[in-house]
């Protein structure tokens, strides 16, 4: 029995004739952070959609903490805080009311005290708290979502391009976050074209070219894993 957190066996995915996923296997252990890495179309998609349920496949199998998502999707979806590219929140409310809207309907009511700490820990700039989401820059409706995922505190959470839209500055902040969260054994998988973002934070990347994983990279201890390769790697294949 293996020690992984989230699990990928041979995942096959198809929708009508079109095959998206072809025998995708990865697994994350706990306190990981696996990117998988693709252009356009790879599939990064489909298989963070597979692991939530919201997709079936075609054949192999999925699972979160030994919970096959095929079987029991509720329960694994309960496990799972995701973080989509577009946030869905509400313009109208402010980010604490969006908060304790979206923690209510999912069963998790938080105190207003956890809420601010955890938009403090996000770094939304206080003034913005009480103002309505319609005015926030992408970055800050970033902010606000993570705070959110955050405040849910489940062991895994589901990446989908996390740092497009986000400036210098809160690309770094963000990529400080999710290495903590890590190292407080919080499961990451997070799927990006951002070579250099991923390298940054993954302790191993996973490269998804047509629905198949063409390469694994392995971050060296106490390093980062080698940007020049990954983009040799992923460059180089896309010119076949
Ligand atoms: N419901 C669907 N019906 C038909 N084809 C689909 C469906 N969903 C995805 N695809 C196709 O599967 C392939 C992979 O899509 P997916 O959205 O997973 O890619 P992605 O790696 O997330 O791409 P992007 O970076 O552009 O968001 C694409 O060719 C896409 O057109």
């Amino acid at each position: 029995m293996s020690d992984a957190v989230i699990s990928a066996e041979k995942l096959c995915v198809s929708v009508g004739s079109k095959q998206i996923l072809n025998n995708v296997t990865f697994d994350v252990r706990a306190g990981e952070v696996l990117a998988l890495l693709g252009g356009n179309g790879a599939g990064k998609s489909t298989t963070i959609k597979t692991l939530l349920g919201l997709m079936t496949p075609t054949s192999g199998s999925v699972s979160i903490a030994g919970i096959s998502v095929q079987t029991q999707p509720d329960i694994v979806r309960q496990k799972v805080a995701y973080l989509p590219e577009s946030v869905m929140l509400y313009g109208h409310l402010n980010a604490l009311e969006n908060i304790r809207y979206f923690l209510s309907l999912a069963g998790k009511p938080q105190t207003d005290a956890d809420i601010s700490a955890s938009l403090g820990r996000v770094a939304l700039q206080q003034q913005a708290w009480q103002t309505p989401l319609s005015s926030y820059s992408k970055g800050m409706r970033q902010k606000t979502a993570i705070a959110l995922a955050l405040l849910r505190e489940t062991p895994v959470l589901f990446l989908d391009e996390p740092t497009s839209g986000l400036d210098p500055v809160a690309i770094d902040e963000f990529n400080r976050l999710v290495k903590q969260l890590a190292s407080q054994g919080v499961t990451i998988l997070m799927v990006t074209h951002d070579v250099y973002g991923a390298c940054h934070v993954a302790n191993r990347i996973g490269l998804l070219r047509n629905g198949e994983i063409v390469g694994m990279f392995d971050a060296p201890e106490n390093g980062n894993i080698d940007s020049e390769a990954v983009h040799r790697a992923f460059t180089e294949g896309a010119q076949v």
